[in-house]
């Protein structure tokens, strides 16, 4: 059949693709005045991909960087369709992250959750969220790391050791890997009480499902791709098999994470109680902790028991956040001690007055290095591991004359925070005198999240810090970095012949 056109006769099938396609456009592009007709601006969005062209033309954290010089503190973004706000103004995410928490509880979804990972404390909601926060809260206490910090030490030593060692024989190698596998390994035996030694075996299975899981490229990683440009087709995707993580990875995690908690539970009954994470997990299962520790997000509602999918869930989590995140931090520490010499001396010489002779770092003396913390917190500045975090509006509500509604995205920017010249003057520049006490007592809090804020920042804050400041002591005393480039590629001078012993 044909329909006769201004005098041409066009095919049917030719005029139902164009009406196909123009619905197709309309519908992808429904969105696109929401943030507009609330009198934000921001770049200019274009069908399927939003506004996501523009991190990949600037980097995932120089985007919105520029992107806020550009059109200020406040701005739109589309993420595929769909809407989202950045907000980089410091009081509107003091009312966001902490006074007006209720309406921003949860975190954005890519896609549906699938198992093993459903019950994530990243993605969970509300109650559920709450209920697990605060079950697990009292695992990361203060006197729990205190404990820990002697199988820190080991981790750091057994690190120190192997950089020493592949430094002897390979002039450049891949500190990023050894610097994630530490961390995996503290995990591993302070959460778990289980002897993982990831870092002397690189052909470990662990290193090797870690490693795939946390390749973003494309070619690896089609669910990333369709979950920044497309979110719309992340339901499909999944029925169609496309995950973030592969089987096989997950099933290694599940296993093992099975066979540490049943050998857990064989144990001799007679063995002195464990006090780490799994145990906090496995009591908050059976309620026995139910009264104390009560958590900082606690609201005194009732405590639920957790879950097995809960359990496992977190317990596989963890393991995630801690190898991509301080193996990150830990790399770009390491760099910036190697771009900046003199820091890396005063480093040393702080380490050296503050221990004398002792062999192990303890959690005291990590407190008392004072300008190690400054160059562990300007590191962080520069060098964010989460480049973003995010919030999901759960209602209607206006902060500072801005309308936030249903559903909106919430992005803060924590790269762009770090980066911005009128908070941090040449904030290019590594420079850890930002971080001195008094400065940090004078800061706007909300100007420098590395770990986030509010009652949703990162759980394992305090243990992060202490991990990456004992791993520091034990490298920092022992090998001098004197080159570093940005591949992540190191060169460590052993003590052999660096002097240092
Ligand atoms: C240098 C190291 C680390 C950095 C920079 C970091 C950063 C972050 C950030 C930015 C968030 C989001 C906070 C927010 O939304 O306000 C987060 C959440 C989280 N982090 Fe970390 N993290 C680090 C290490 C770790 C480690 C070692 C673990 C586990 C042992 C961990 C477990 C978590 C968990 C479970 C959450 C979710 C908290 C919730 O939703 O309530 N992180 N982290």
């Amino acid at each position: 059949m044909e329909i006769p056109l201004l005098g041409f006769v066009i095919p049917t099938w030719l005029v139902l693709l164009a009406t196909s396609l123009f619905l197709i456009y309309k519908y992808n592009t429904r969105n696109f005045n929401v943030l507009k007709d609330l009198g934000l601006d921001g770049p200019k969005p274009y069908p399927f991909i939003g506004t996501f062209y523009r991190s990949i033309q600037s980097g995932i954290g120089k985007g919105p960087q520029e992107n806020m010089l550009r059109y200020g503190k406040v701005y739109a973004e589309y993420s595929g369709n769909v809407p989202v706000m950045v907000v980089g103004d410091p009081d509107m995410l003091k009312q966001i992250m902490v006074k007006e928490f209720g309406f921003f509880t949860n975190r954005r979804k890519f896609g549906p959750a699938t198992k093993p990972l459903d019950k994530m404390m990243t993605i969970l909601d509300d109650d559920e969220w709450r209920n697990l926060r605060n079950a697990t809260t009292p695992a990361f206490s203060g006197g729990k790391l205190r404990k820990a910090t002697k199988d820190i030490n080991e981790c750091a030593a057994n690190l120190m050791n192997n950089l020493g060692t592949v430094a002897d024989v390979d002039a450049t190698f891949d500190v990023k890997k050894y610097c994630g596998s530490f961390s995996a390994d503290v995990i591993a035996r302070i959460a778990y009480g289980v002897d993982m030694d990831s870092q002397n075996d690189p052909d470990h299975p662990f290193i090797k499902h870690m490693k795939s899981s946390l390749d973003f490229s494309i070619r690896k990683k089609p669910f990333f791709a369709i979950a920044m440009f497309c979110p719309g087709l992340l339901p499909l995707a999944s029925k169609l098999g496309f995950s973030f993580f592969e089987k096989e990875t997950l099933d290694y995690f599940t296993n093992l994470v099975h066979g540490t908690i049943k050998m857990r539970k064989n144990a001799d009954a007679a063995a002195p109680e464990r006090q780490d994470f799994l145990q906090v997990m496995m009591e908050a299962k059976e309620m026995k902790s139910a009264k104390e520790g009560l958590g900082e997000a606690d609201d005194n509602r009732q405590r639920k028991p957790l879950t097995d999918a809960e359990v496992l869930s977190n317990c596989i989590i963890f393991f995630f956040a801690a190898y991509g995140t301080i193996g990150d931090a830990m790399s770009m520490i390491l760099y910036s001690l190697a771009d900046n010499p003199e820091v890396q001396e005063k480093v040393f010489d702080e380490i050296n007055s503050v221990l004398g002779d002792s062999k192990e770092c303890s959690y005291d003396q990590v407190k008392q290095l004072s300008y190690l913390s400054m160059v562990v917190d300007e590191s962080l500045r520069r060098y964010p591991p989460a480049l973003m975090v995010d919030r999901l509006c759960s209602g209607d509500v206006v902060i500072k004359g801005y309308k936030f509604f249903k559903d909106l995205v919430v992005t803060i920017p924590v790269y762009a925070l770090h980066m911005d010249p009128e908070i941090w003057p040449e904030p290019e520049k590594f420079i850890p005198e930002r971080f001195t006490p008094d400065k940090k007592t004078e800061m706007n809090p909300y100007n420098y999240m590395p770990f986030g804020q509010g009652p949703r920042h990162c759980i394992a804050m305090r243990m992060a810090l202490v991990e990456l400041k004992v791993a520091l002591v034990h490298v920092i005393r022992n090998l001098r970095i004197p080159n570093f480039t940005l591949s992540s590629k190191l060169t460590i001078q052993p003590s052999s012949s660096s002097g240092r012993h």
